[in-house]
């Protein structure tokens, strides 16, 4: 029982937060007066799994607002409303290597670099569905919502606070207003972003936020599908390139996990297929990431091998067996196939076993510990059995055991 067990993976998340703790260089932002108000020593980490579980460290409960981590979410709904090609046409996909409120816009295509930073994140806000400021807003809100799991609230404050000193945005808005990259006025644009950023959230909150991209668009906590598999992958991506904004390069080196960092001193990080983390600390490096958020995650993902292109050794063989049915070992050949078959299972199963198939005696593929059969894969089998032929006496010459209807995919349901 996991009570009896402990919790090894809180452990793991206080024993790194006590190891960055005593960083105190960096400043809260002030640039926006009331983030300047923040208790700048809190210091917080969840990591929610794919099958739902959150483990929490520190202050998981202290909030803040989302800001900048909002954009990724934002940039999955418009890609999972509007598709990806509707999306690029007002919105690069390529890395800035320059600040967050970098001046950006393609001069031919009127496009800012990457939805990441505030200029294409604004584009990405004016197509939320709605004509006024409210109306796109809620549909944010509701979106996010549904990736946290319950309400957000807006912080009154720092919306004023941002709302009243915000003119780079507006300008930022104005100026792919006048490129026809914007889906809305500038003001309504605008006063829906500040909003978006105004919403506030914990580290819980991001950790279930990262995870929902992790299992490809569904939230482990509720299991409700938020966005498209294809949305989840297209929107880790570009985490992956453009998160950490002119630090995405040296990041994906250090930590390798995608990631999206705020001003409000929270981080969201992901890592496909197993879990989200979320980190809180309002001191921020000079590009706006928060100095023991980015401390916390590297030391993480150098403990415990996190990084998403981390070599974990030659993996098991998807061939667990073969042998020869009949008395005189002149029968069939069984291969027994297991764990989880992706491309380079099914490329193994078909260079080993091609040979074995020929006139004396079937090949038979015995699906039934296979756990999954990657979508990708099932085409490199679908051609079985029926182009390789019959033998003499009218039978396949290979023959699939597949009880499970692993090699179908996924039952509807
Ligand atoms: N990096 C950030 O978190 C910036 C968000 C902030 N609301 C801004 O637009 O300036």
């Amino acid at each position: 029982m996991a009570a009896a067990l402990g919790d090894p993976v809180r452990h793991a998340l206080e024993s790194v937060l006590d190891a960055v703790r005593d960083r105190t260089d960096g400043d809260v932002a002030s640039y926006i007066p009331e983030l300047a108000t923040v208790e700048p020593e809190q210091l917080g980490a969840a990591l929610a799994s794919t099958h739902g579980v959150v483990h929490e460290a520190g202050d998981v409960e202290s909030e803040f607002t989302i800001q900048s981590v909002s954009k990724p979410f934002v940039f999955a709904l418009a890609v999972d409303a509007l598709g990806l090609d509707e999306v690029r046409r007002h919105v690069d996909l390529e890395p800035s290597g320059e600040p967050f409120n970098a001046i950006s816009l393609d001069e031919a295509s009127g496009r800012p670099r990457n939805p990441m930073i505030n200029a294409g994140a604004i584009v990405m806000t004016s197509l939320m569905r709605g004509d006024s400021a409210d109306e796109k807003f809620a549909v944010v809100r509701a979106g996010l919502e549904r990736f946290a799991g319950h309400d957000l609230l807006v912080d009154e404050e720092v919306f004023s606070s941002e709302a009243s000193t915000g003119d780079r945005n507006r300008a930022l808005a104005y100026l792919t207003r006048s490129a026809g990259t914007l889906g809305s006025s500038a003001e309504v644009a605008t006063t829906a972003y500040f909003r978006q950023c105004s919403l506030t959230v914990n580290a819980r909150d991001l950790a279930i936020m990262a995870a929902t991209l992790a299992t490809g668009g569904v939230n482990p906590v509720t299991d409700e599908r938020v966005i498209s598999e294809d949305a989840a992958r297209w929107t880790t991506a570009v985490m992956t390139s453009c998160g950490m904004y002119d630090e995405s390069g040296d990041w994906m080196v250090r930590v390798g996990l995608p990631a999206k960092s705020g001003v409000g001193g929270g981080i969201a990080a992901v890592q496909p297929g197993q879990f989200g983390i979320g980190t809180f600390s309002p001191r921020l490096d000079a590009r706006g990431n928060s100095v023991r958020g980015v401390a916390t995650l590297e030391l993480l993902s150098q403990r415990h091998g996190l990084h998403m292109l981390q070599h974990h050794g030659a993996s098991l063989s998807p061939i667990a067996s073969l042998s020869r049915e009949g008395a005189d070992g002149g029968g069939d050949t069984v291969a027994v196939l297991r764990g989880e078959i992706l491309f380079a299972e099914a490329e193994e199963i078909m260079t080993r076993l091609g040979p074995l198939v020929g006139d004396h005696g079937c090949l038979v593929l015995d699906f039934t510990a296979v756990t999954r059969v990657a979508a990708g894969s099932r085409k490199i089998f679908s051609a079985l059995p029926e182009t390789v032929g019959r033998l003499d006496d009218g039978r396949a010459r290979v023959e699939v055991r597949d009880p499970d209807g692993v090699l179908a995919g996924p039952s509807a349901g």
